[in-house]
C-alpha cells in the first residue's frame, strides 16, 4: 500500500480530520452533560428550598426531585411541571385551630346592619364551618360589607342598639378575635390601641368604626402583598417550565448530532471497505491508482462536508448551551432570592412578632405532631401551660409598652431555660405554653417550679421601678386517648387551680 503515501499524503489528512471531528463532539457531549446535570442540581435545589411551604405542593416538588435524579426526560419532566403548575395556581390554605365564640358579635352586626342580612349569615356560615384561617381574614370579610353599607342607620338608632345590646360581652369577643389574629407588623401598634381601648370600656360605637378602618387598611396592605407574591411565583413558574423546554430541544439536538456521525462513519467505513475489495482484486496498477485517487478525492470533499455542517451545528447547540448557562445563573439567584422569602413568610405565620417565639397555630401542629409519636412509641408528653400573675396591673401602671417589654423578657426566660427538644411558644395574650417530649410528670414539676422561682428572683424594671414578676403553671401528662382539647383542658386547669391556690405556683394532674 505504499501508494497512499505518494499521493498528497491524503490518507494521513482524512483521518486527522475525521478523528479531530470526533474529539470536538465528544467535547460537545461532554459540555452539554456538565450543564444538564448543573441544571438538574438548580432545579432540585429549587424544589428544595420551596419544600415546606406548603403541605399541598410538597409531594409535587418530591416527584420533581426524583424524576431530575434521574436526568432531564423530557415528556415525564413536562407533564410534572404542569401538574405542578396548576397545583401551584389552586394552592388554598387550610387550617383546623380552634376559635373564638363570635356569636354575640354576628348578632349585634345582623341587628345593626339589617340591609346585610345575607352576607352577613354566609360570613357567618363560613366562620362556623372553620374556613377562616386567621380571624384577620374575618374581620376583613366584615369590613368589606360594613365599607359596602351606604345606608347605615341613623345615629340615634345606632346609640340605641348599642345601649340595647350588651356592649362588653361584644368588646370580649371582638378582644378574643383580635388577641387571636395575626396582625402584619406595620399595624401591631393601632391594634394594640384598639385592644387597650375596648378593654377600658371605651364606648363601642367609635372603637368600632375606627376597627373597621384600621382592617380595611390591613386589607389593602395584604392585598399587595399577596398580589406580589403571586406574580413572583407565577414568573418562576414560567421560567421553569421555559427551562424544561430549553433542555429538552439541547436533549434533541444532542441525541440527532450523535445519529448523524454514526451515519457518517458507517459512510466513510463503506467506501474504505469498497476500496480494500477493489485494491485486493485488482490486476493492473495504474486503473486502481485513478479509482483510488478518485475515491479519497471523494471521501475528503465529504470530510469537508461534514466538517463545515458539524460545525454549524456545533455553533447552534453551543448558542443554546450558553442560553441555559444564563438562564441557570438566572434561577439561582432567583432560587436564593425566593428562599429567603418563602422563610419569611413562613415565619410571618408561625412566628409571634413580639416575643418571636412561635405562635398558637405552630404550637397547635406541634402538639399534633407530638401527640402522635407519643401514642406511636408509648413515650411519656408533658404539657405545661404558664401565665403572667396580675399582667393586667404592669400594663395600668406602667403602660402599655412596659407590658410588653416585660412579654419579652419573659419570653426569653422561658426559652433559655429548656431543653433543645422542648417546645416553647407564646399561646397568646400573657399566657406561654411548653411541650416536653419524654418527660414524667415529677420532672416536670420539678422543672417548672425551678424555673418558676428564676423568674421571680429575676429583676424587671419599668420606669424606673423594680418590679417582681411571678408566674402561674398548670402540667398535665399525656395519656392514651388524648388529643390537643383534651390534654390542653387538662394542664389549663391545673393552671386555674394554680390560680385559686394563690398565683406564683405550678400544680401538676
Ligand atoms: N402589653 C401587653 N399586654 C397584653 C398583651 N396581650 C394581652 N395583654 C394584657 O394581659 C392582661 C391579662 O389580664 P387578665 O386576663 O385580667 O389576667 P392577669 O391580670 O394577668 O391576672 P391573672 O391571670 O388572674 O393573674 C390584659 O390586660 C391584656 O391587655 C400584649 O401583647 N402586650
Amino acid at each position: 500500500m505504499s501508494f497512499f503515501k505518494t499521493k498528497d499524503d491524503l490518507p494521513v489528512k482524512w483521518k486527522e480530520k475525521y478523528f479531530d471531528l470526533l474529539d470536538s463532539q465528544e467535547k460537545l457531549e461532554k459540555e452539554y452533560k456538565t450543564n444538564q446535570d448543573l441544571l438538574c442540581k438548580t432545579i432540585i435545589r429549587f424544589a428544595l428550598a420551596a419544600k415546606g411551604f406548603n403541605k399541598t405542593l410538597d409531594p409535587h416538588l418530591d416527584r420533581i426531585r426524583d424524576l431530575l435524579k434521574a436526568g432531564i426526560k423530557t415528556q415525564p419532566l413536562r407533564t410534572e411541571l404542569e401538574v405542578f403548575s396548576n397545583a401551584l395556581m389552586a394552592m388554598e390554605d387550610h387550617s383546623s385551630s380552634s376559635q373564638v365564640d363570635a356569636s354575640l358579635l354576628f348578632d349585634f352586626l345582623a341587628a345593626h346592619f339589617p340591609g346585610r342580612l345575607a352576607e352577613l349569615r354566609k360570613i357567618r356560615q363560613s366562620y362556623d364551618a372553620r374556613e377562616f384561617i386567621n380571624p384577620q381574614r374575618l374581620f376583613i370579610a366584615l369590613a368589606e360589607i360594613l365599607e359596602g353599607d351606604n345606608t347605615p342607620p341613623e345615629a340615634d338608632d345606632f346609640a340605641n342598639e348599642l345601649a340595647l345590646a350588651d356592649t362588653k360581652a361584644i368588646s370580649q369577643q371582638l378582644l378574643g378575635l383580635l388577641e387571636n389574629a395575626d396582625l402584619p407588623l406595620e399595624f401591631l401598634d393601632e391594634g394594640n390601641n384598639l385592644r387597650l381601648r375596648l378593654q377600658s370600656g371605651q364606648p363601642l360605637g367609635p372603637v368600632f368604626e375606627d376597627a373597621v378602618n384600621l382592617l380595611l387598611a390591613i386589607k389593602k396592605h395584604l392585598q399587595l402583598e399577596q398580589q406580589e407574591m403571586a406574580d413572583f411565583l407565577s414568573s418562576l413558574t414560567e421560567e421553569l417550565a421555559e427551562l424544561g423546554l430549553i433542555a429538552a430541544g439541547v436533549n434533541i439536538a444532542a441525541e440527532d448530532a450523535e445519529k448523524k456521525r454514526n451515519n457518517r462513519e458507517q459512510d466513510v467505513a463503506a467506501q474504505m471497505a469498497d476500496l480494500q475489495k477493489k485494491s485486493a482484486t485488482a490486476t493492473q496498477l495504474e486503473p486502481l491508482k485513478q479509482l483510488v485517487s478518485i475515491r479519497l478525492h471523494g471521501i475528503n470533499q465529504q470530510l469537508q462536508s461534514y466538517a463545515l455542517q458539524e460545525q454549524f451545528e456545533r455553533e447552534k447547540t453551543q448558542k443554546e448551551l450558553r442560553n441555559l448557562l444564563q438562564k441557570i445563573r438566572e434561577m439561582e439567584t432567583e432560587t436564593t432570592e425566593l428562599q429567603s422569602r418563602l422563610e419569611a413568610a413562613q415565619s410571618r405565620a408561625t412566628r409571634d412578632p413580639l416575643t418571636n417565639l412561635p405562635n398558637r397555630l405552630a404550637f397547635e401542629e406541634r402538639l399534633t405532631d407530638e401527640i402522635a409519636r407519643s401514642h406511636r412509641y408509648g413515650t411519656t408528653l408533658i404539657l405545661a401551660v404558664w401565665d403572667i400573675d396580675f399582667f393586667k396591673n404592669i400594663n395600668d401602671t406602667y403602660g402599655h409598652k412596659s407590658g410588653d417589654k416585660a412579654l419579652q423578657v419573659i419570653a426569653k426566660l422561658l426559652s433559655k431555660h429548656c431543653r433543645e427538644a422542648d417546645f416553647v411558644a407564646r399561646f397568646g395574650g400573657e399566657e406561654f405554653v411548653m411541650l416536653l417530649p419524654e418527660t414524667t410528670l415529677p420532672s416536670a414539676l420539678k422543672m417548672a417550679d425551678k424555673l418558676r422561682e428564676n423568674i421571680e428572683k429575676s429583676s424587671f424594671h419599668a420606669n424606673g421601678d423594680r418590679l417582681s414578676i411571678t408566674l402561674s403553671c398548670g402540667i398535665a401528662q399525656y395519656n392514651k386517648g388524648d388529643d390537643n382539647e383534651s390534654l390542653f383542658i387538662r394542664a389549663d386547669g391545673a393552671l386555674y387551680q394554680a390560680k385559686q391556690n394563690g398565683r406564683n405556683r405550678c400544680i401538676a394532674i
